[in-house]
């Protein structure tokens, strides 16, 4: 199996919903994403998938978050926006984009600031 990983990033605003703390207040990050696919095989270019359509279509999903009040946002405006849930709400819409009989989104890593990160994967 064959794993390939971008990084790319986003701009938004959020706050926790259900925490005590100041992180229930209205604030931002600079949030870095890395996506993860599997591929079972290469095409004739030798790629699991082209690294351009990767980040493509993950600055598709992302276009939804940047720069916006992410709570604001479907499904955060029912859920609260840690960088947990936008982890999966990542690999879901991604995989929904991405996913066919050879490639399938790994995992997604959501940074939030350079020492913390929030993970999701298939298993
Ligand atoms: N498991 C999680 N914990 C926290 C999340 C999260 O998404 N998942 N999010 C937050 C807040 O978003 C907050 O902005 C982060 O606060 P903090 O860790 O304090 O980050 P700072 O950059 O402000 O770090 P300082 O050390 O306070 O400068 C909180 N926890
Ligand atoms: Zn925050």
């Amino acid at each position: 199996m064959y794993h390939l990983t971008i990084h790319t990033h986003f701009a938004a605003a959020h706050n926790l919903i259900n925490y005590q703390g100041d992180c229930e207040n209205l604030h931002g990050h600079n949030w870095k994403v890395e996506v993860t696919v599997s591929a079972r095989d290469l095409d004739k270019a030798g790629l699991g998938i082209d690294f351009k359509v990767l980040k493509r279509e993950t600055n598709a999903v992302l276009d939804l978050l940047d720069h916006k009040y992410i709570n604001e946002v479907p499904p955060f405006d029912q859920m609260s926006p840690s960088s947990e849930n936008i982890a999966r709400f990542l690999f879901e819409r991604i995989g929904e984009r991405l996913n066919d009989g050879n490639v399938r989104v790994a995992k997604v890593n959501v940074w939030e600031s350079d020492h913390a990160c929030a993970s999701y994967s298939a298993d």
